[in-house]
């Protein structure tokens, strides 16, 4: 986890840059990467794998997600136009960075989060590491002004107390991308 935290800070120096943000001062960084959780998911052999869903389609709800995981694949994106799943195939010493829901709406939705499922396997287990890189609970979250700033954009998403959202996250089934829902202005 302290490892992870160089390339965490590289890859949003690079990913702010585009944002129009100049410098992660301290309070953008508690708003980027405050806190940060680490799982460990243990996918067993399933007998009935055809039938069976590993995890369901979600997005993370982190700013962003550093995924490990070893050779036995089943992690697969959505594609673009929504229609069809890509598989993730496994490269050995290659993370996997995933998008999540909270730098969707830091970024008043030019980074998009990605959906994302994993399948069951019927001869092989699985082990993934993914490392999810949050706000802080008690952070406020919307679209940075650097960002609306820009060019006048208007607003997508509002406000939200980031536990609200994590526990709007955790209150319903796995639904794709509909936990952003929550944030956006209609
Ligand atoms: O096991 C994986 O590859 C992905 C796990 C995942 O999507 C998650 O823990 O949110
Ligand atoms: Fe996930």
């Amino acid at each position: 986890m302290k490892k992870s935290e160089a390339l965490i800070k590289r890859l949003l120096n690079i990913l702010m840059k585009r944002l129009n943000v100049k410098e992660i001062d301290e309070t953008k960084e508690a708003l980027l990467m405050g806190s940060k959780r680490i799982n460990l998911n243990y996918y067993p052999v399933c007998p009935n794998h055809d039938l069976t869903v590993a995890i369901g389609r979600h997005s993370d709800v982190s700013t962003l997600t550093i995924l490990l995981q070893d050779q036995t694949g089943g992690l697969f994106v959505r594609t673009e136009d929504r229609r069809g799943w890509i598989h993730v195939p496994p490269i050995p010493g290659a993370l996997v960075i995933n998008i999540g829901d909270a730098l969707q709406i830091m970024s008043n939705g030019r980074y998009k989060s990605i959906e994302h499922r994993v399948t069951a396997n019927g001869s092989k287990t699985r082990v993934s590491v993914p490392i999810f890189v949050n706000p802080r609970p008690s952070d406020v979250i919307g679209p940075f002004l650097e960002v609306l700033a820009s060019d006048g954009e208007k607003a997508k998403y509002k406000n939200v107390l980031y536990s609200d959202y994590v526990k709007h996250f955790f209150r319903k089934a796995h639904d794709g991308k509909m936990t952003i829902e929550y944030a956006k202005i209609t």
